[in-house]
């Protein structure tokens, strides 16, 4: 299968190459040049294991990958998972909730970036090739991150975080891993601020060639991938027959998570709705009202995580909204750029989007620890809450995006004490914390890459 930049620029790529690239040189993101339809798959697919169904659907798309190797990097992967299940499902009132927070850094991240870790592995072994990758986050890409690659012998790590915008939890999970090839940045901005740094040293080709730079953010693609397994291994498992339609709600930020699932649907999972929940960062929820998607200033919230207000996979999405047309896509990126907001075709039946607040989060997550003894996280309750709100006698699939115990400053708002917490979380201390500060100059990131590799 061949992958093709959203902006028409770049040569068409395979797999391999598309995963080594990350961001493609044009500024745009690789998609898949066709989508395949396994509809008339599903009958056959129902009753595999977790890594049986991620090796069919991945093995499609890794075509270039030899089947046993393929299938050797998806065992690896999966392997670190707490949950023979990877990522079952519970029942919570009404709702469905698809823990997606067994791996080794209890956030939904994990199921991609264990598998991506082990497949630059693979391709930077095959092609005696070093890697040096540059990684904004919000607090839990970063830490899947590194935990993905923290033994990986050809790669170094460099992550850059907001600044005490993280949870404390976030933070120390991420700073805490005290391995030579892991540089942690605490970047004096917003997460806004680490990702914009990111795509414009990505769109320098002369810097990114020289320094061999890749990226873990879902600009990869390979992060999307693996990113659509649980919603079919969801549906297998929450419904009788494929001729049932589910639905699913998503806590949403960066547009990656749903947009996984809107590439399910594409591809013939029976999928009803997919209902989009952001914080009280809602350029999402506003552009999919209107038509118009405008960026706002961050506020911070207690889902943090979702303080976003420029949705990476957003153009993804745009792109197929205008008939998959790279000059239309790039022009209105451009008006985006030149205006800060752009106007597109609203219509989409698959996705319905509302915004839930701090209060909202809050009381949910309280109403949901004592009516149904289970502790949200606190993103995971705003998709459990557009849920409830918007199909409100349906069974939904809830993405739980985090463990509780990742949050402890916001569920204690929330339920008055510390509930919800986790073992793994409890043994991190701060005094082992390791990170630079660092302004929000791209030319200052790109210093620090610098230096950093020349000492190594
Ligand atoms: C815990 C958590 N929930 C939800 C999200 C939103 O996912 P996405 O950015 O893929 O929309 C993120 C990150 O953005 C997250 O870390
Ligand atoms: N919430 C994310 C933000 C980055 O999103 P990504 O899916 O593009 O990696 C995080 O936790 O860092």
């Amino acid at each position: 299968m061949k992958y093709r930049s959203t902006r028409g620029q770049t040569d068409e790529l395979p797999f391999m190459d598309a995963i080594l690239t990350g961001q493609a040189p044009d500024g745009g993101l690789f998609l898949p040049s066709e989508l395949p339809d396994f509809s008339d798959k599903l009958d056959s697919w129902r009753d595999l294991s977790y890594t049986e169904l991620a090796f069919e659907i991945m093995s499609v798309f890794a075509n270039d990958i030899p089947q046993d190797d393929l299938k050797e990097i998806i065992e690896k992967a999966y392997s670190t998972f707490r949950d023979d299940e990877i990522t079952p499902l519970a029942p919570a009132g009404k709702n469905l909730i698809l823990e997606l927070f067994h791996g080794p850094t209890l956030a939904f991240k994990d199921v991609a970036l264990q598998f991506l870790g082990r497949l630059f592995d693979y391709i930077l072994e095959q092609r005696d090739l070093k890697l040096n990758i540059l990684a904004a986050t919000s607090g839990d890409t970063g830490s899947a991150a590194i935990y993905g690659l923290k033994d990986s012998e050809r790669v170094h790590v460099f992550v850059m975080h907001p600044h005490n915008r993280t949870s404390k939890i976030q933070a120390m999970q991420m700073c805490t891993v005290n391995q030579k090839n892991i540089h942690n940045i605490a970047v004096e901005g917003s997460f806004d601020d680490c990702q914009g740094m990111m795509k414009d040293i990505f769109n320098q080709l002369d810097f990114k060639k020289q320094y061999d730079l890749g990226a873990v953010n879902s600009v990869n693609w390979g992060r999307l991938l693996a990113q659509t397994v649980y919603y079919f291994y969801a549906y297998f498992r929450a419904t009788e027959n494929n001729q049932q339609k589910l639905s699913f709600s998503v806590p949403t930020g960066n547009f990656g998570d749903i947009f996984a699932g809107y590439l399910a649907a594409k591809m013939g999972l029976p999928i009803k709705k997919l209902y989009l929940a952001t914080n009280e960062n809602d350029v999402l929820c506003r552009a999919f009202d209107t038509g118009i998607y405008k960026k706002g200033t961050v506020h911070h919230s207690v889902s943090p995580s979702m303080d976003i207000q420029l949705a990476s996979n957003f153009e993804r999405y745009l792109f197929y909204s205008c008939g998959q047309d790279a000059t239309k896509l790039r022009s209105l990126m451009e008006e985006f750029k030149a205006k800060g907001e752009l106007h597109y075709d609203i219509s989409c039946e698959l996705i319905e989007a509302k915004r839930c607040d701090t209060e909202t989060t809050l009381a949910t997550i309280k109403n949901y620890s004592e009516e149904n003894d289970y502790v949200l996280d606190p993103h995971t309750a705003t998709g459990v809450h557009v849920a409830d709100l918007l199909a409100p006698d349906e069974q939904i699939v809830c993405l739980a995006t985090a463990h509780s115990g990742k949050f402890p400053e916001s569920i204690k708002l929330a339920c008055g004490e510390v509930i919800g917490n986790h073992p793994i979380l409890d043994a991190l201390s701060e005094d082992d914390m390791k990170y630079q500060v660092a302004d929000a100059h791209t030319e200052t990131i790109k210093s620090i890459i610098v230096k950093t590799l020349e000492e190594a």
